[in-house]
């Protein structure tokens, strides 16, 4: 039985197991410095098994946030937990393992020698040569630190990082500094832990790396989750217009409430071309985008209606450019007309 197996219940045999607890659970978590609230009220939780990606721009609050989940730092509010843990202990008790964007490296020794030397450190680990290898590092073990390129470096963390067997990874910007093969080769070897169950939190600015990679993206900006969920839906979940021309009786500005929703869920604008109208349904409005459409279209409201939505790269950019909502581009969009 693996550490993570539920133990089962010996007086009921026929209960199911509990549920694993989440790898990393945050609830109302702030983390403040002095007026700077680097982290502002994120609940977060992380299913085993999930591979996250924390994307957001620089300063979002990715790396106090990881920072709080490996017990670096406590939260000024909120608390978290690591597998069910105090992050503190679930760290020494080897069941978390960090990929961090600096950290002591000896560099006159050996790869092989800086490995073989933490792993003395540990009851119980994986084996120098096995860790070497899911690191790809088995052809640099005897390379002095110090002439490791950065990328190289990296790799080495990645391997003290696997050494206890870490049923949560946690990396910062692991790939910082790599080129794009060294990004590659790294990716692969993260794709094989995550194939072993592993649960691979890694915090990135790079959009296509989050979208290779991750199950879920977690867009963070100024401390706070902007957006959750897988690549696909999370640019389906964005702000979408609808643009047609208006049919319906009476103003398009009732159009709120013809959909039910509160007036700050809908913006209309007058489009060019007379009674042409653009209709902005915002990403928090209680209907999809494609529901809406529905609705317009049904009820005769709008004729040749063109649906436009942003793109994940779009929401990620107006996010980087300090904005809180994406416009459409028309070349991005998908298009339905009725
Ligand atoms: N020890 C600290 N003292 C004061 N301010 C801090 C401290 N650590 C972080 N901050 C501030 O908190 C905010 C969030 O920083 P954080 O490093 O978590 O962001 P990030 O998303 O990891 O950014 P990057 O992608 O640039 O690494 C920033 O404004 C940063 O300046």
């Amino acid at each position: 039985m693996s550490r993570t197996d539920p133990v089962p219940d010996l007086a009921h045999p026929d209960t199911p197991p509990a549920d694993p607890a989440p790898a990393l659970h945050a609830a109302g978590v702030s983390r403040r410095f002095g007026a700077v609230r680097a982290v502002d009220g994120v609940d977060l939780s992380i299913p085993a098994g999930q591979v996250v990606a924390l994307l957001g721009p620089n300063g979002a609050g990715k790396t106090t946030l990881l920072d709080m989940a490996l017990g670096f730092s406590s939260p000024s509010s909120g608390s978290v937990r690591v597998l069910g843990q105090a992050p503190g202990a679930a760290v020494r008790a080897g069941r978390v393992g960090a990929v961090l964007q600096t950290g002591g490296l000896l560099k006159d020794l050996s790869v092989r020698e800086t490995v073989a030397m933490v792993a003395g450190c540990h009851r119980r680990h994986i084996g120098v040569d096995t860790a070497l290898d899911r690191a790809g590092l088995r052809g640099l073990a005897r390379r002095k630190v110090k002439s490791c390129s950065g990328g190289e470096q990296q790799r080495l963390r990645f391997a003290l990082a696997l050494l206890t067997d870490p049923e949560l990874l946690i990396l910062d910007e692991p790939t910082a500094g790599m080129d794009v093969g060294g990004r590659h080769g790294f990716w692969e070897a993260m794709h094989a832990e995550a194939a072993r169950g592993r649960t691979v939190v890694f915090a990135t600015h790079f959009l296509p790396e989050a979208e290779d990679f991750a199950d879920r993206i977690v867009l963070m900006q100024h401390g706070r989750i902007h957006a959750d969920g897988a690549p696909d839906a999370l640019a389906a979940g964005g702000a979408v217009t609808l643009s047609g021309r208006w049919t319906g009786p009476g103003s398009p500005d009732a159009l709120a409430a013809e959909l039910g929703l509160a007036p700050d869920a809908v913006e209309v604008q007058p489009a060019e071309g007379g009674d042409r109208v653009r209709v902005l349904v915002a990403a928090e409005a209680p209907v999809t985008g494609d529901e809406a459409a529905l609705h317009v279209l049904s009820r005769g409201l709008l004729r040749d209606v063109a649906v436009t939505r942003p793109s994940l790269d779009e929401m990620f950019l107006s996010l980087t450019r300090g904005t809180d909502s994406a416009a459409p581009s028309p070349e991005t969009v998908p298009e339905a007309r009725a």
